[in-house]
């Protein structure tokens, strides 16, 4: 077919192809979750429904996109980590971006009222995202490191301003307590004044949410009507350290190279 004079159109398109044989991590972050949260009465410091939604939407956005290997998450953000050779719509960014993007946020409009059946949706959420790429093993590691951290020192502080708030601080009160104090200074005070061991706090606040995927085995009957087993991935939410070695040794199929 002859080409439409107005093909030519097409030339003013960019490649956005991102490099080849780099660990690809989208981030992606709810927009303006302060607001959100307050406006649906989220618990503080941390709400298990809303938690628990952000890790099935991830589910989701796993199960459906065979490439991502790795997810992170915490508060109103979820880092998804593609595998170095992955391919999925020819690296291109904005494909990939969108994509993940607009599943999560359409997954965290779909499954609202399972998690929140008591609340009404009071406005449309979003999500932004962004993709990095990381060239080395030790820079994907430092990167999920310094998510984790980000989320531990993070609950450490909200949980002592909460608990201060809760026991008759002004805001700004708990805010000059806790400014320029450090982390064993925060566990002291939550023990010796709210008898709290941050320890005893749920892993999931204190850790994030890790989700990988785990190969099992499982019975179906092929087109003769003959019992057979195949294999197939699920996801695995765990709440556990990705900082220490352990975690990647005990999770091979990752391919990350741990130097002992
Ligand atoms: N109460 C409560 N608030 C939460 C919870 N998780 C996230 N949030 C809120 O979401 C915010 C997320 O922080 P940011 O992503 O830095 O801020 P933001 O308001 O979303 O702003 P932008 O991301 O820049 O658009 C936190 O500061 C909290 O106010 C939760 O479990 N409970
Ligand atoms: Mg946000
Ligand atoms: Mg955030």
């Amino acid at each position: 077919m002859a080409k439409s004079k107005y093909e030519y159109v097409k030339q003013f398109e960019r490649d956005d192809s991102l490099i080849p044989n780099t660990w690809l991590v989208i981030r992606i972050d709810g927009r303006g979750f302060h607001k959100f949260s307050e406006r649906h009465q989220f618990e503080k410091p941390n709400d298990r429904r809303a938690l628990d939604l952000m890790n099935k939407c991830a589910e989701t956005v796993m199960t459906e996109i065979h490439d991502i290997i790795l997810a992170y998450g915490q508060s109103d953000e979820y880092s998804f980590v593609l595998k170095k050779e992955c391919d999925l719509y020819c690296r291109r960014e904005a494909k990939i971006l969108s994509t993940i993007v607009s599943l999560f946020t359409s997954n965290y409009v779909f499954l609202w009222k399972s998690y929140f059946a008591d609340k009404e949706l009071q406005y449309p959420p979003s999500f932004d995202g962004r993709i990095v790429q990381y060239p080395s093993d030790n820079n994907l590691r430092d990167y999920l490191s310094w998510r984790q951290a980000d989320c531990h020192i993070n609950n450490l502080y909200n949980t002592c301003f909460w608990a201060l708030v809760h026991s008759g601080k002004t805001e700004t009160e708990a805010e000059n307590i806790l400014r320029g104090t450090l982390s064993s200074d925060k566990n002291e005070l939550l023990h010796s004044l709210f008898n709290i061991n941050y320890n005893n706090i749920p892993e999931m606040y204190r850790k994030g949410s890790v989700l990988v995927k785990q190969e099992i085995d499982f019975k179906t009957l092929n087109q003769k009507g003959v019992e057979v087993i195949r294999k197939k991935k699920i996801v695995t939410i765990l709440h556990v350290d990705i900082i220490q070695n352990k975690f990647w040794k005990e999770h091979p199929e990752l391919n990350i190279i741990t130097i002992t």
